[in-house]
């Protein structure tokens, strides 16, 4: 088994790039199966999602080539292949092959999707949306059975302003006959890179980034090439860092813009964010103050955030408080973080962090993606060693993660240990 190691205690200094963005690239690649001739990607982060999508495509008949940060699908000998399980259940995002294939094949068989468990994860604002597109879908045993005679474009009210959903039914109503109307779609930058992608496909998108989409059907979609946005929950991640350990880190590569509402928090509690055109620099912080958040959609402040901004705030002086909207149960990190001394606890979808705390290293387990990321950082500034484990978790969404880091002068390292049959039960 992977797991990494910290020594805490260095401090963090000099420039990290951001990759290109985890949730964006889930997307575009799905996308490019409703075209009708190559599609290339720039920017493609490394990470395990992206590596299981290339399988997916391969596994359907794609032609994928991912080099560089660089992927290029040839769509043209894919068929509507089931994949009821398997690959599907190692990703979330696998839920955009039931859009995208509908949208080329007219019908699809996807198992229900794997990622992240932050409580109850419904899809039926997905299915909504199929169906009102003309589509019958059924839950088969765990997989979604999706099949239309034909596609014809309809008015979507999404009761969750979804991400996923929004995505979907625009995979799947780009090629439908007449006008779909998404109505309460999500605003993410993530929804304007798919669309901006689909546009240069032949799609005919309009609103994208606004609570209102209109869609009018092509009949063909042909390839194009595109460059994804910077990943700015990864900024996020390492602007925290910054703060919390920072000797003067410049985060690169980023839309200023899109990290706003972390941005304002983080001046909120005390540090200075310089923003460039495409970079910010966060100098030494001397004091950290504690605050309270609330999560919400764009651009309110991102519940992917809120995981690693905890450990800042067990830095803070004063009880901070997390509301969590989004996914009220986000808080497995908050267990581990106890381990590791922090003075925090929940109540109902609230986390309440009392600091400054020293916090102690541990042998934790990174329980998802940004429970991980939250845990490394308790990790950089424990006293000490921490062992993280289950990190496959981590790299479903942070490419060269601990490379990154090590550039930056964090003593981590990622190394390969057995774990006996007592540890594994306890
Ligand atoms: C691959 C990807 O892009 N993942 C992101 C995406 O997840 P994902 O697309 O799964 O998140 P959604 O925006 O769909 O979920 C938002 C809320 O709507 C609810 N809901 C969603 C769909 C549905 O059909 N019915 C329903 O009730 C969810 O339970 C949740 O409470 O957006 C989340 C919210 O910003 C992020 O945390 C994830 O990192
Ligand atoms: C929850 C996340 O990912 P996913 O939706 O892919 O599980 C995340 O990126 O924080």
């Amino acid at each position: 088994m992977d797991v990494y190691k910290i020594i805490g205690g260095n401090r963090l200094k000099g420039t990290v790039k951001v990759s290109g963005a985890k949730n964006s690239a889930v997307a575009l690649i799905p996308a490019s199966i409703l075209a009708n001739s190559p599609v290339t990607i720039g920017g493609i982060p490394e990470i395990s999602d992206a590596f299981t999508l290339k399988i997916l495509l391969e596994e359907i008949g794609g032609e994928v080539v991912f080099e560089d940060g660089k992927m290029t699908i040839d769509p043209r000998n894919m068929t509507p292949i089931p994949l009821p399980n398997g690959n599907v259940k190692k990703l979330r995002a696998s839920y955009y092959l039931m859009g995208a294939m509908l949208g080329r094949f007219k019908k699809a068989v996807i198992g229900l999707p794997g990622g992240c468990f932050l409580g109850p994860r419904p899809i039926d604002q997905h299915i909504k949306g199929f169906e009102a597109l003309g589509a019958k879908v059924t839950n088969e045993h765990g997989a979604i059975y999706l099949r239309a005679e034909e596609l014809t474009g309809a008015k979507i009210y999404l009761d969750v302003a979804s991400v996923g959903a929004t995505i979907n039914i625009m995979l799947a109503a780009v090629r439908a006959k007449g006008k779909t109307i998404i109505e309460n779609a999500a605003k993410e930058p993530e929804i304007i890179d798919v669309a901006t992608l689909l546009t240069n496909m032949g799609a005919n998108i309009k609103g994208a980034g606004t609570s209102v989409i209109r869609i009018e059907g092509v009949e063909e979609l042909h390839g194009t090439k595109h460059v994804i946005i910077p990943d700015r929950i990864e900024a996020a991640t390492f602007m925290i860092y910054a703060a919390a350990l920072g000797d003067g880190v410049t985060v690169d590569n980023i839309i200023p813009l899109h990290l706003e509402a972390v941005t304002a928090k983080l001046r909120e509690m005390g540090v200075k964010v310089e923003e460039g055109e495409e970079s910010i620099f966060i100098p030494k912080t001397d004091i950290l103050q504690a605050v309270d958040v609330k999560t919400l959609v764009y651009p309110g402040f991102p519940t992917d955030v809120q995981q690693p901004l905890s450990v800042l705030m067990t830095q803070a002086i004063g009880a901070s408080k997390i509301t969590e909207t989004i996914y009220t149960s986000r808080f497995k990190h908050i267990d581990e973080l106890r381990r590791m001394n922090a003075n925090a606890r929940v109540e109902g979808n609230t986390a309440i962090i009392q600091g400054p705390t020293k916090l102690h290293g541990s042998k934790v387990t990174a329980t998802d993606l940004r429970a991980g990321a939250a845990l490394v950082l308790a990790g950089l500034l424990a006293e000490g060693e921490t062992e993280i484990h289950d990190i496959y978790h981590i790299e479903r969404g942070y490419s060269h993660f601990v490379e990154k880091l090590q550039s930056l002068g964090a003593n981590i390292r990622k190394e390969s240990i057995t774990v006996s049959t007592v540890e594994r039960a306890e």
